[in-house]
């Protein structure tokens, strides 16, 4: 039945049932004439939408609304929230996107959507609930090509359902454009959805202008409100932002050259330093080598101690323990081997075992790039004194994490940190080794230096760039957070703006 009423109105139709009953998943492509659907769930809407609507169709589960939006009753709510991605130009759009929308999640959680554009075909998933909840491996690779746009919803206007989550993406008889919104219009006009964010995509329909990109200026020059908004064409992002500036947007380029703007610049996480990165990557414009071996050459200053020979607890101490043992002017040696298969030591799992070569009547500098429950270091500190060494002494290549990760790390509960519930002292007799020292949290931002604003600490501070009140601890792990964001992310500067405003109006394209 779908695919019959589709070809009516198009030439050519794939249809292509959805397996995933929760997740609005469409692909479509555009000619010069003609829209094609490839979604037999929304098909049937974008022909009673047609109807209701000839100017534009949208490829999604609609109700009409007439010249008001359904206000969202909670006064407790923001008003403001939503988050907006846009990448271009990045083979890894739309997995890009979803950790943007991922960093930005504390902005929105109703919803969460990525439209993708690959050799002119628009590819949609969206779906009602949080990032982690829309998006995995299978969904992302329904997002092929290099530019996509993203959003996560907080409801100002239109109901909480899966009709209003965006992008929203519509088809005209001239192109085709996918738009994100931050914000609120004040514009009333005919809708298919229940949404405000519709208002744009009606303007566009009306507009006189040619070519497309200037039916989007024109329809942007008529917007009343506040809002950041990212379109996306078959060849084109175009990010806007109102003329006052009231909603965040910023601008940014990777490394590779591709163009990012969201709505906020996400905060950038230190543990990729202290231990998710490999030692041969550069995170956020920073060698990872250069800071662990840094974090040694601070613990030995800061913290030195006696000894005759520096270890590593394999393999992610091995970097700041070469730091360690090169200020200090000790011998590094391999005085833990990482086992390839699990060994049973004290009724549980160890992957380490001990050279007595190098331990056996020495004192020892371990060091490890962190502490969390405290279980690895007992055993690690038993291990080495079983072997015979003299002293041990415990040096930790990061601060006391003293509170649990709600951005995408997978930290335990803050109630099993032991840094939590027991100072170094208490820890050291826990541990039971003969010294112990963490690297100072105000050293690791001297050493940061311009860039230490830009990282979040929450997890040695407890302070969170984002109060996590409604966000789980959640885990990430099925995604490359190394290669996030490492360019940095600026606001787009004032003059920027002003000098698109007098060449048009308040539009970036790219
Ligand atoms: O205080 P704990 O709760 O015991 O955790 C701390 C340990 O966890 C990490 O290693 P992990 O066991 O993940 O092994 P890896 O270094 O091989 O990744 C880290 O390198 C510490 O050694
Ligand atoms: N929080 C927002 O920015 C919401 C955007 C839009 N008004 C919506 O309700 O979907």
């Amino acid at each position: 039945m779908a695919a019959s009423n589709l070809s009516t109105l198009c030439s050519s139709s794939h249809s292509k049932p959805s397996s995933f009953p929760f997740f609005n998943t469409q692909s479509f492509s555009v000619n010069s004439n003609t829209v094609f659907l490839n979604n037999t769930n929304s098909f049937q809407t974008l022909l009673s939408h047609s109807t209701h609507n000839p100017r534009y169709t949208l490829p999604l589960p609609c109700t009409k609304t007439t010249n008001t939006f359904d206000s969202v009753n909670d006064d407790e709510k923001p008003r403001e929230e939503c988050g907006v991605v846009g990448i271009y130009g990045d083979p890894e759009a739309s997995r890009l996107c979803s950790l943007a929308l991922h960093a930005l999640q504390h902005r929105g959680q109703e919803g969460a959507g990525i439209v993708a554009v690959h050799d002119n075909l628009f590819h949609s998933v969206n779906g009602v609930g949080l990032v982690s909840d829309v998006f995995n491996e299978s969904k992302l690779s329904e997002l092929p090509g290099s530019c996509a746009i993203g959003h996560v919803r907080y409801s100002t206007a239109g109901h909480s359902k899966l009709v209003n989550v965006q992008p929203f993406v519509a088809g005209y008889r001239f192109g085709s454009v996918a738009v994100a919104h931050n914000g609120n219009f004040d514009n009333g006009s005919i809708f298919n959805t229940t949404s405000d964010t519709e208002v744009v995509l009606h303007l566009i329909a009306t507009s006189k202008h040619r070519p497309f990109l200037l039916r989007v200026v024109d329809a942007c020059e008529n917007l009343k409100g506040a809002y950041s908004l990212v379109f996306l064409t078959e060849d084109k992002l175009v990010a806007v932002r109102d003329p006052f500036g009231f909603r965040p947007l910023v601008m940014g380029r990777r490394k590779n050259g591709a163009v990012v703007f969201a709505s906020e610049e996400p905060k950038q996480c230190i543990f990729e330093h202290i231990y998710f990165a490999l030692p041969n990557s550069v995170v956020f414009g920073r060698s990872v080598y250069e800071s662990r071996r840094k974090f040694g050459e601070i613990l030995a200053t800061e913290s030195p101690v006696e000894c005759d020979v520096v270890i590593a607890v394999p393999d992610s101490g091995v970097v700041a323990a070469l730091g360690y043992a090169a200020k200090a002017g000790v011998p590094f040696q391999q005085g833990l081997i990482r086992s390839h298969y699990k060994i049973r030591d004290f009724g549980v799992k160890l992957k380490l075992s001990p050279v007595r070569g190098v331990l056996e009547g020495k004192r020892v500098v371990v060091v490890d790039d962190s502490i969390v429950r405290g279980t690895t270091s007992s055993k690690i500190v038993r291990l080495i004194k079983e072997a015979g060494a003299k002293e041990v002494h415990m040096r930790i290549a990061c601060p006391p994490i003293v509170a649990s990760c709600y951005y995408g790390v997978d930290t335990p509960s803050k109630e099993e940190l032991i840094s939590n519930r027991m100072d170094v002292e208490e820890i050291r007799k826990f541990i039971g080794s003969d010294s112990l020292a963490f690297l100072p949290l105000d050293t690791l931002k001297t050493l940061l230096e311009d860039d230490a604003p830009n990282y979040c600490y929450a997890c040695f501070s407890g302070k969170y760039p984002v109060q996590p009140d409604e966000l789980k601890p959640n885990t990430l792990n099925e995604f490359d957070w190394d290669d996030a964001f490492n360019g940095s992310l600026k606001p787009i500067e004032d003059e920027v703006w002003a000098r698109n405003q007098e060449a048009g109006n308040n539009i970036l394209s790219v």
